[in-house]
């Protein structure tokens, strides 16, 4: 077996080296009976242990249970990964964090014993604030309002209690139901977890593949009409102030609604404001927002491109669904000035999405008359998610998200698909400024130099700053929809007005902090990663922005003080993008040093534009306290994915980012806890990626060819061979070369018995909550390899 190289290894020694956490007799988190069992089937002995560990102490790594395609992907490598660490004394556990498994531990007083679940999210969200933290986080799903339902119609038909999702709350009894429900919806698990600031991009060897194998691109033309479409004024971006809380301002504060009349609402009460922290407020004009929208559809007609949105009503969960809705209401114009208050009345909600306000109308006595009026609208092509189905880009606010939708607009040369299946340069909404101008530079960027050439490109790396739910705009629950004209104010603990805006009723209001420590930890961690790459780094911060002027006034003092102002840049978002994008077009690399929204943007901006995917991205976070979440991929759960294994059973996810993290968790096992064998275990599991990467072994998007089961083989089998050749431990190198023996004795048997069950459909007993054994019995075909497993 090849020698390790430089693969996700250079990962362990940045992430050790600078800060290797002090082992330390940490609280002893009890751990529930591992749920879903089945989906795993570890072998009797294996099983054993993990039971008898669960009762003392906390597994040495949590994985978790999560949703859609990498859950599927899982049910095939977990039981690989349990049975080799099994053998090496490590232990790995679960914890589900599922919107399923989210549902069913909010309501346990609906369920029966046997139904119950316990709540892993608060025990993870526990956990992860200690030094003994050591969880491989797969991305799960944030759910928008339609998929919240259809989880809870799911579990319903399953024989789960579960209530209704009150859409229109009345009595208490419901209300307390919708925010009990509200607790479950958008990114309600990331910003639980990432208690510590992120560090993701590609490793090496993962980049080297990249260039000698490069991914097809879309051709840019400099007469491209597609473009990025944002409000001219009263967004966001316009309207912000911020400040740094004083010792003097720093306790209890409150977000107070004051209508024309002086009567004063509490929108938010019992609200901590620390010392040292930045506290923004600003908002979107409804009625700017709704004539921009209007515009931008007549200037889609006018430019005979496509009209497309993009937002992020997932992880933006209070504010975007309701800028969605206004896009949604634009877009049907003069029929829901005429229809909506009859649509809303029969429980129709355009932040639901057009799919769910076509359904109303499909409901109603006058349904055909409204939809032959929706018909007649003279309107610009549409973008959109399948034209095949006739599902829009405003179908379902779940379905076009941004980070992952901008990106696949560039990538393909400026191209949408639309309502004819035609591909064609398309109008990029994105009404708020702060963010837009990235998309817009990169278009202005490729429009006057071609696409991205892979084959020489350099990286951009990001250090993120997201602990302790830095900068979740629009997410936080201090965001609010205006009740009525008057204003909004933050009132702190000594009486002060900290910030006040006069709104009107419907606009969108929004509140976002972030901590002193996280920031300080952010701009160290920055440092770390300059120092140990030499690259150019670039603050992404607009010191024409209030919110960045004031992070501005922690980063140059700290990079003062550490010497280093010379080292760093601070640019604008839009003047950032400009330099990267050249800097990597001359095959150099950059660090770009970014708030939260931006590291969800260009984590997926810069992989799928450099490697095709950021699937394949080194996500990890290290915690404040010490412990280690090892994020796998920077990508979501691929529902695309789940539709076509449904269908023709091939699973095209690339569990790259699992092979990544793995090897992660099992290195900052070794140098955490001393454990030796983990650091063996660890040491082989990089080969085995390498090795995946050299043989081309990742999976294939087409049918009939070798999917995500078989690079899980190819894992297994490089690794068990990693662990027989090496030399570090004789007892696992002894306890392994058998397996990987057999492994490579029956090559031909196991990868034709994971090839001859593609190309029919299959029942996987669900979607949200699938059936565990029927999972199990699809994604582990091979008897032939789960003899070898156990
Ligand atoms: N960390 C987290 O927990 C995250 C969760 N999410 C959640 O994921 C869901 C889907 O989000 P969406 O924005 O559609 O983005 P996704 O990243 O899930 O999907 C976009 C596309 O990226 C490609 N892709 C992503 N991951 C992989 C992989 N491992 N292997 C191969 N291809 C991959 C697929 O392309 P193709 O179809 O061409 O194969 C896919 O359709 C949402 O519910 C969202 O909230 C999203 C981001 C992060
Ligand atoms: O938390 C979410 O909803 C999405 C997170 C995400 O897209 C990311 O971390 O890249
Ligand atoms: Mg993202």
């Amino acid at each position: 077996m090849a020698v390790v190289r430089a693969g996700c290894r250079s990962v362990r020694a940045d992430l050790t080296q600078n800060d290797r956490p002090r082992v330390q007799a940490g609280p002893q988190h009890p751990v529930h009976p591992v749920q879903r069992q089945s989906l795993t089937q570890v072998s009797d002995i294996a099983e054993k242990r993990l039971w008898n560990m669960a009762e003392n102490s906390t597994p040495d790594i949590l994985y978790t249970i999560v949703d859609e395609a990498p859950e599927l992907a899982s049910a095939s490598l977990l039981p690989i990964i349990r049975s080799f660490a099994a053998a090496a004394g490590v232990s790995v556990g679960t914890k589900d964090i599922s919107l399923a498994g989210r549902i069913l531990a909010t309501f346990p007083e609906a369920l029966s014993d046997a139904q119950r679940q316990s709540n892993d999210l608060a025990e993870l969200g526990q956990l992860v604030k200690t030094p003994e933290a050591n969880v491989i986080k797969l991305p799960n799903i944030s759910a928008s309002v339609p998929q919240l339902t259809a989880a809870i119609a799911e579990l319903q038909a399953q024989g789960f209690g579960i209530p209704d999702y009150p859409a229109d709350p009345a009595t208490d009894a419901e209300k307390e139901i919708r925010a009990r429900y509200d607790t479950i919806k958008g990114s309600a698990v990331n910003p639980v977890l990432r208690e510590g600031n992120s560090d993701r991009r590609a490793a090496r060897a993962v980049k080297n593949f990249a260039q000698n194998n490069p991914h097809s691109m879309g051709k840019w033309s400099a007469d491209s009409k597609t473009k990025v479409s944002s409000m001219p004024a009263d967004d966001f971006y316009a309207n912000e102030v911020s400040a740094t809380i004083s010792a003097a301002q720093a306790g209890t504060a409150k977000i107070e609604f004051v209508g024309k009349d002086s009567a004063v609402t509490v929108l938010k009460d019992s609200w901590p404001l620390e010392e040292g922290t930045v506290a923004d407020a600003t908002f979107m004009s409804a009625k700017a927002l709704s004539s921009f929208l209007k515009d931008a559809i007549e200037d889609t007609k006018a430019d005979g491109t496509m009209f497309s949105l993009h937002m992020k009503a997932t992880m933006m969960k209070v504010s975007d669904p309701i800028i969605f809705g206004h896009a949604v209401k634009a877009w049907l114009g003069p029929v829901w000035d005429k229809f909506g208050a009859e649509i809303e009345a029969a429980g129709g909600s355009a932040n639901s999405g057009l799919g769910a306000v076509l359904a109303t109308i499909d409901g109603l006595p006058n349904g055909d008359a409204i939809k032959a009026e929706i018909a007649a609208l003279d309107r610009p092509s549409m973008y959109m998610v399948d034209s095949d189905k006739g599902i829009t880009n405003l179908h379902v606010p779940s379905d076009v998200i941004i980070d992952a939708s901008m990106p696949a607009v560039i990538r393909a040369g400026g191209k949408g698909w639309d309502e004819a299946g035609n591909k064609g340069d398309t109008n990029c909404v994105i009404p708020d400024r702060c963010y837009s101008t990235v998309y817009d530079e990169s278009i202005n960027f490729f429009k006057a130099n071609g696409a991205l050439d892979v084959t020489t490109a350099g990286s951009v790396a990001n250090v993120g700053l997201m602990a302790q739910k830095a900068e979740e705009y629009g997410s936080h629950p201090t965001t609010f929809e205006a009740p009525a004209d008057g204003s909004i104010r933050i009132v702190l603990a000594n009486g002060e007005t900290l910030h006040a805006h006069e709104v009107e009723a419907g606009d969108i209001w929004r509140s976002c902090t972030v901590k002193k420590a996280p920031i300080e930890n952010w701009i160290e961690l920055a440092m770390d990663r300059q120092r140990l790459t030499g690259s150019e780094a670039i603050f992404w911060l607009d010191e024409n922005r209030a919110h960045d002027a004031e992070l501005i006034k922690y980063v140059t003092p700290a990079l003062e003080a550490a010497g280093k102002s010379d080292l760093f840049q601070i640019m604008a978002p839009r003047e950032a993008t400009a330099q990267s994008l050249k800097t990597i077009t001359a095959g150099k690399d950059s660090i770009a040093i970014t708030g939260n929204v931006l590291r969800d943007y260009l984590t997926d901006l810069f992989p799928i534009l450099e490697l095709g995917t950021s699937a394949k991205m080194l996500s990890i976070v290290k915690l404040m306290n010490g412990g280690g979440l090892f994020e796998t991929g920077a990508g979501g759960s691929a529902p695309k994915h789940v539709q076509q294994l449904v269908e023709e059973n091939h699973l095209r996810w690339d569990s790259m980012g699992e092979f990544c993290a793995l090897g992660e968790s099992l290195n900052f096992l070794a140098d955490s806890k001393g454990n030796a064998k983990a650091g063996v275990l660890g040491a082989a599991a990089e080969a085995a990626t390498q090795g995946i990467l050299d043989h081309n072994r990742s999976p294939s998007r087409k049918v009939g060819e070798p999917d995500n089961r078989a690079s899980h083989y190819w894992f297994a089998r490089y690794w068990a061979e990693a662990l027989a050749a090496q030399g570090d431990d004789a007892e696992l190198a002894a306890h392994f070369a058998p397996i990987a023996a057999e492994l490579a004795a029956k090559e031909e048997a196991i990868l034709s018995e994971l090839a001859e069950v593609q190309g029919k459909a299959v029942d996987l007993g669900g979607y949200f909550h699938a059936d565990p054994v029927k999972t199990a019995a699809v994604m582990r075909p091979s008897a032939t390899l789960n003899g070898i497993i156990g």
